[in-house]
């Protein structure tokens, strides 16, 4: 196995685009997120708002129908497009030209959905991110990895990866397992933990912020949104995946002396997007 590569400040600032003051919204990109289901809107919701806040122009949400008027209340600038269903996804149209899509936070695996998701799978070659229960949905139904993209990013926490290529007994098997998996089906995998590694192909890229207060509820659904965002913005997939992971991270070791760890919670990264920014620019 290769030794990972750090991703600290030097690193980021090889990759990291500054805003170009004459930009516009047009120009920013348009990330779309798909998710939510009963229950579960609130993970849009926090994946959403963290794209727009990590800098595209315009963010639109596919939820059912039982989440839109709760996203057009909580994140008024984000715009929403629903499923025919009023519960669970069941069928991914819509007509609009996003540049990047983020797939699963708060989605469920009902079967509908989950034919959903093989539709929409066999129909985008759009920049893309994986996650949550779009990962479970893939692993139980293994042969429609094929269907996915080539750069596509994948961000399973360690149980969602155990779904995806199987349980490992050693932490060299678990990496040779994931390179592996990279490397056929052409996919980025973002091995989220505590580190966060990025697998691309045979190079394994380890991240260095972040701390225990990112153990909270919606913190990987934040992840998501701010990965979506970076594609959309034009990013390359696996600069989009490591200037993501790397400033997630940043905002919890920023935010860390005010909140502590246990009142850190996934709006507080959201918030510290921006400082999280910042701090490159200094
Ligand atoms: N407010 C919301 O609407 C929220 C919705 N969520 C959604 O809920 C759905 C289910 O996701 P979950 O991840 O909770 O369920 P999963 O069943 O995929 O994962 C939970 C299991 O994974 C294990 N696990 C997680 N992180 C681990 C780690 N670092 N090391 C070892 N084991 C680990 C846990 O112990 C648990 O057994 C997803 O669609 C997700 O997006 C969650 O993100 C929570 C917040
Ligand atoms: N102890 C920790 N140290 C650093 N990062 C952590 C720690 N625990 C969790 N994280 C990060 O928090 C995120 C959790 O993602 P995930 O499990 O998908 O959350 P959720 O599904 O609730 O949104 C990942 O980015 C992970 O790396
Ligand atoms: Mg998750």
């Amino acid at each position: 196995m290769n030794s990972p590569i750090a991703i600290d400040r030097n690193e980021i600032l090889k990759r990291y685009k500054p805003i170009v003051q004459h930009t516009h919204k047009g120009m920013q990109g348009h990330a779309l997120i798909i998710g939510g289901s009963y229950g579960k809107i609130g993970a849009m919701c926090l994946a959403s708002k963290a794209a727009l806040k990590t800098g595209c122009g315009l963010v639109t949400a596919f939820v059912p129908q039982c989440g839109y008027d709760i996203v057009q209340i909580a994140i008024p600038e984000v715009m929403v497009v629903t499923d025919d269903h009023d519960k669970y996804l069941s069928e991914i149209t819509f007509h609009l030209e996003p540049n990047a899509i983020g797939i699963g936070p708060g989605m469920g695996q009902k079967m509908a959905t989950q034919k959903a998701l093989h539709d929409f799978l066999s129909n985008t070659s759009l920049p893309l991110v994986i996650d949550a229960d779009a990962l479970n949905i893939l692993a139980h139904n293994s042969s429609w990895v094929a269907l996915i993209s080539p750069r596509t990013v994948l961000t399973p926490h360690p149980k969602e990866l155990e779904r995806l290529i199987g349980k490992w007994y050693s932490e060299e098997e678990m990496f040779s397992k994931a390179v592996i998996f990279s490397l056929v089906n052409q996919v980025v995998i973002v091995m989220k933990g505590a580190p966060t590694y990025i697998i691309d192909g045979d190079a394994i890229y380890v991240n260095t912020t972040g701390n225990a207060a990112l153990a909270t509820a919606g913190s990987g659904d934040v992840l998501t949104g701010m990965i979506t965002s970076l594609l959309a913005q034009s990013y390359k997939p696996i600069d989009a995946a490591i200037l993501g992971v790397y400033l997630h991270g940043l905002t919890a070791d920023i935010a860390l002396p005010e909140t502590g760890h246990q009142s850190f919670i996934a709006s507080s990264i959201i918030e510290n997007i921006g400082k999280a920014y910042l701090s490159l620019e200094g």
